[in-house]
């Protein structure tokens, strides 16, 4: 008979194995898994089942989302609990953690913090995306909103791309600025006092904020740009101009989930082009050359 035995995974732990490398090719594979059993869906070949997550409100201070995922081929049966209070003060807004289960016999193996893997595995998709979609090599990369997400999103665009400039802007300034003095790596880091400024001549835009309203108008994107669009996860929320989203090539990681959970795309009513994962595989087009929008919303996949 099996024994239950519960191992926890730290945080210290999962961040000194986790490395963005890892994550990028384990969110494209598993990205394209995901598009692929969809295509497949009531086929045998079916190999993931991970239902768009279920949310509650927690009035008006927050939510709670519960993220279940089957992966087949992996046996891999798990699910993130993640809370979202936007509110909070000097403690993150998103805390997280992860349960994993035997596949075979669904017996509990692992408790996991999932702070750190929501934080990089979020600025892994956004390379994926941007992998995919940029027209070109990006030189310069605009970060809309100065938290957490801004600071996974740097570090991962800074490793995988040959970035010359990193334009800067919070709604407010004095956080723009502590992020750019942060470290003395930063010298690429400038720091704006408008999100037009940022954005205006940016290869890549990445909207990181929390704001319920958008922070990007369509006239100040370069055309050709690509835009990820990491926040706004309510449908009631957008952070995204609605002539952009309609003028754009609108790219999600889950067509489900955009049209039941994405502000930016239900209020814009927005044409859904692809899932990025139909371009990791081959079935859609990446129109590098057409301004393009990745919409995320966070699916999860981690690395075996
Ligand atoms: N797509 C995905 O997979 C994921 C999306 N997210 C979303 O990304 C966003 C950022 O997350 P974190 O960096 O962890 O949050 P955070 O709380 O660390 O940072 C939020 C940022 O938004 C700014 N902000 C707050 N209100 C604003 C407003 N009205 N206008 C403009 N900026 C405003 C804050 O100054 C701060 O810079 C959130 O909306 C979050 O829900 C987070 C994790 C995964
Ligand atoms: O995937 C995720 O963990 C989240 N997406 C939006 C808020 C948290």
């Amino acid at each position: 008979m099996e024994q239950k035995s519960l191992e926890f995974i730290s945080a210290e732990k999962i961040g000194s194995v986790l490395t963005y490398k890892l994550l990028v090719d384990a969110v494209e594979r598993g990205l394209g898994l995901f598009s692929q059993s969809k295509a497949g869906q009531g086929a045998a070949t079916s190999t993931v089942d991970q239902p768009v997550r279920t949310v509650v409100n927690v009035s008006s201070k927050g939510f709670l989302g519960c993220m279940p995922v089957y992966v087949e081929a992996d046996e891999l049966l798990v699910t993130k609990l993640v809370t979202f209070f936007p509110k909070n003060k000097n403690i993150p807004s998103h805390h997280a953690v992860i349960v994993v289960f035997h596949a075979n016999t669904g017996v509990p193996r692992a408790l996991l913090d999932g702070e750190i893997i929501t934080t990089r595995r979020t600025a892994a998709a956004s390379v994926v995306a941007t992998k995919y979609l940029a027209n070109g090599n990006p030189k310069i990369l605009a970060i809309l909103g100065c938290g957490v997400q801004a600071e996974s999103h740097y570090e991962a665009f800074s490793e995988t791309f040959h970035l010359e400039q990193v334009r800067i802007w919070n709604h407010t300034p004095e956080r723009a600025k502590e992020f750019v003095k942060k470290s003395e790596h930063r010298h690429n880091c400038v720091a704006c006092d408008s999100a037009e400024e940022a954005v205006k001549e940016a290869d890549v835009v990445v909207t990181v904020t929390s704001s319920s309203t958008p922070v990007v108008k369509a006239q100040w994107i370069k055309p050709g740009a690509h835009l990820n669009g990491v926040g706004a996860c309510r449908p009631d929320m957008a952070e995204i101009d609605p002539a952009l989203m309609k003028s754009a090539v609108v790219y999600v990681d889950s067509r489900e989930g955009a049209l039941k959970e994405s502000g930016d795309i239900l209020l814009s009513k927005a044409e859904i082009y692809a899932e990025i994962g139909e371009v990791v595989n081959g079935t859609k087009t990446a129109l590098r050359d057409k301004t393009t929008v990745f919409k995320s919303l966070g699916e999860m996949f981690l690395p075996q």
